[in-house]
């Protein structure tokens, strides 16, 4: 029997719940083959309030993963955190000379609840070196701002306007996340094929547990490419995947609590509703 490939390069979240973790979990739920390119390991001080460490992985460590990867034929692949402009630009020239279409970004700058960019310089790469590139884009409402130009975005209107601008960039489809923040009653997803829109919406959970979850829809998004699915109905099943993983959040410790990857399978699914704007 063989499997589909599925390639993260992104980051290690030592704790488990986001990063190539949380990829790697979510590609095993779905039957594809994980594998991963490193760019980073992020760190947590348990003796400062959880802090974080970013801890680059060296160029040429992460040309010899790239060049690894590649030489298996992967079927699909997504980014995630990606920390200096130099590791963006590797990963966006290697994507490219890989030829590979079924290319997820998750344009991963700013943490949850937080309105700072982390790598401010980093927005102008990832528009130059990932966005052309990319099947499938999946900015959150900060890194929706940030690459649209918009600034801050509050209403589904908005993000209408900030997926038109991302899209011109070179990506095929738009996806932003409302998530949490959007003045919204329920959690509203926005997906842009270059001509119409689409909202997403599911029952929002009122819990702080929800780590990871950005990357799990991503990489549901990347399996679903890879196990054949149309880019709409990738990212439906990837929101029903990560929807159940968000109500099935749990507490790692005081500081952290991870969404649950694997609940999809295991619980029952949530409901998700699509209409056409
Ligand atoms: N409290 C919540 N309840 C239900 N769905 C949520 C909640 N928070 C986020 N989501 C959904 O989870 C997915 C990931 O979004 P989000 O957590 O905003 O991404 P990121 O981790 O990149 O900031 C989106 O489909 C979003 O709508
Ligand atoms: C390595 C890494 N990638 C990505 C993320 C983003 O995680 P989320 O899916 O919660 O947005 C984090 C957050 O801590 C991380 O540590």
């Amino acid at each position: 029997m063989t499997l589909k490939k599925t390639l993260t390069i992104a980051g290690s979240d030592t704790s488990g719940g986001a990063g190539i973790q949380a990829d790697l979990k979510t590609f095993q739920e779905h039957g594809t083959y994980g594998m991963n390119a490193l760019t980073v390991i992020v760190t947590m001080d348990p003796d400062n309030h959880w802090s974080h460490g970013i801890h680059p992985i060296a160029l040429d460590t992460l040309d010899a993963q790239l060049k690894t990867a590649f030489s298996t034929g992967i079927d699909s692949l997504k980014t995630g955190m990606l920390p200096t402009v130099d590791i963006i630009e590797m990963a966006g020239k290697a994507i490219e000379a890989s030829g590979i279409t079924d290319v997820v970004i998750d344009p991963v700058m700013a943490c949850k609840g937080e309105n700072e960019v982390l790598f401010p310089e980093n927005v102008d790469a990832m528009v130059k070196y990932l966005l052309p590139h990319a099947k499938v884009v999946t900015p959150n409402l900060v890194e929706a701002g940030q690459l649209s130009g918009l600034g801050a975005l509050h209403t589904v209107e908005d993000l209408q306007k900030a997926a038109e601008k991302i899209h011109s960039h070179g990506t095929k489809f738009v996806v932003i996340k409302g998530g949490k923040q959007l003045k919204h009653e329920k959690a509203a997803d926005l997906l842009y094929d270059g001509e119409k829109h689409y909202l997403l919406t599911a029952e929002k959970t009122d819990t702080t547990y929800n780590h990871g979850a950005g990357c799990t829809f991503a990489a549901a998004i990347t399996a679903n490419l890879a196990n054949g699915q149309s880019v709409k109905d990738a990212v439906y099943n990837a929101k029903i995947f990560v929807s159940t993983a968000i109500a099935h959040g749990w507490k790692l410790n005081e500081y952290v609590g991870p969404v649950m990857h694997g609940a999809a399978n295991k619980f029952h699914k949530a409901e998700v509703d699509v209409v056409e704007l």
